[in-house]
């Protein structure tokens, strides 16, 4: 008889995942996780950009001593793709992040915690078997914003990766017309306590943004306060332009992860993995540029690696995993990710990550033919 979590025999790659989520989730929650901004243009190009870059093989290479083991920030990963962090795991089956959590360790892959995770940072850092980094939405109240790093020194937590691209929840129609709701910020396990009064609603007449509720949205400020109150190894998670990439650097983080939330804030921003080689010639190895949106396959990490990228992460396939077969899914999501990329490694000459470059991309001139 099939156990809850088994894993289904058809699923030989991420795309199962996403097929077999859609059956087992409520309408709801497969909107909330599959979904996007607007029209979800940024969405589809996020994945379309990987399917226009070409691979150039290579034959009767030396493998011997290869391996893909990168250390970021001291911390030792056996592979470059970590778990992205997402919110509200409990929408996909009971034991929400626990059992995400126990699925990464398994995989031996790092897992950024979400702030908006249905589990406390605490209760999921007790489960941690590999690295485990916490994601921070800056919370109007800066007070609490201090507790909540503290909490995730106290935790463990190997560094901090703070969002910036999403300051409002952005309409996302495809989560409205299947009456998904959020819930209230004061009901999420981390951030139970906080108080806000700015609250992104407009009576008709009334304007939505300009009303008060920017007045406490997180700015540069911010980050140099954060740089000075905590020791932990700083990421900005959403930054797509060069500028941006150096006021980050000017306010000494220690790593960025070029991201447009995987299409879900802003329509219409350019696919990450288009925007990457920009972001890389800009910090011009200063520090480590890591990169999330429209991973699919062993071949998308080895492009983004291939075009500068220390690390990659991946969102949506782990929630689908999840939903299908608890951690032995996001496990199983994982592994499928990490045999890919080795096999595309391999195919394309490269035993170690250092031996991958821009000379894995097929470029359609003479230098290629
Ligand atoms: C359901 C869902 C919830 C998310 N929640 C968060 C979050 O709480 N914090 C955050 O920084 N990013 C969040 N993200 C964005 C992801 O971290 C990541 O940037 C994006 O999913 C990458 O694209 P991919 O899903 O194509 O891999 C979320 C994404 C999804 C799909
Ligand atoms: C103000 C934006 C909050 C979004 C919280 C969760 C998230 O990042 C996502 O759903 O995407």
């Amino acid at each position: 008889m099939a156990q809850r979590f088994d894993i289904p025999a058809e699923a030989v790659a991420l795309e199962d995942y996403e097929r077999l989520a859609r059956e087992r989730l409520s309408p709801q929650a497969f909107a909330y996780y599959s979904g996007g901004a607007a029209d979800e243009l940024t969405l589809g190009w996020n994945l379309q950009a990987f399917e226009r870059v070409k691979l150039r093989p290579r034959v009767l290479t030396e493998f011997t001593g290869g391996g893909t083991m990168l250390t970021l920030f001291g911390q030792t990963f056996d592979y470059p793709i970590l778990l992205a962090p997402t919110a509200h795991h409990g929408l996909a089956v009971p034991e929400a992040e626990l059992a995400t959590v126990i699925g990464a360790g398994g995989a031996r892959a790092g897992m950024v915690v979400s702030t908006e995770s249905d589990l406390t940072l605490e209760e999921i850092a007790q489960a941690a078997r590999a690295p485990l980094w916490f994601q921070l939405y800056i919370q109007h109240d800066r007070g609490f914003t201090r507790d909540l790093v503290r909490r995730a020194e106290a935790a463990g937590y190997g560094a901090l990766v703070v969002t910036v691209d999403a300051p409002i929840h952005a309409f996302r129609n495809r989560e409205q017309r299947a009456g998904y709701t959020p819930p209230k910020l004061s009901e999420h396990a981390n951030l139970r306590g906080l108080h806000t009064r700015h609250v992104a609603t407009a009576a008709l007449g009334e304007s939505l943004m300009f009303r008060g509720f920017l007045d406490v949205a997180a700015r540069w400020d911010d980050i140099a306060r954060l740089r000075e109150a905590t020791g932990l190894p700083l990421l900005l998670k959403g930054i797509i332009t060069p500028e941006d990439a150096e006021l980050a650097l000017r306010h000494g983080v220690d790593g960025l992860i070029v991201s447009n939330h995987g299409g879900r804030v802003l329509d219409s921003v350019p696919a990450t993995l288009d925007v990457l080689p920009g972001i890389v010639r800009a910090v011009a190895g200063r520090v480590p540029v890591l990169m999330d949106g429209g991973i699919r396959r062993g071949t998308d990490v080895l492009k983004a690696l291939a075009l500068g990228a220390s690390a990659v992460l991946v969102g949506r396939p782990g929630l689908y995993g999840l939903a299908v077969a608890g951690p032995a899914g996001v496990a199983h999501v994982l592994h499928l990710l990490r045999s890919e990329f080795e096999i595309a490694m391999v195919l394309t000459g490269c035993a170690t990550l250092a031996d991958i470059g821009p000379q894995v991309i097929w470029r359609d001139d003479a230098a290629s033919a």
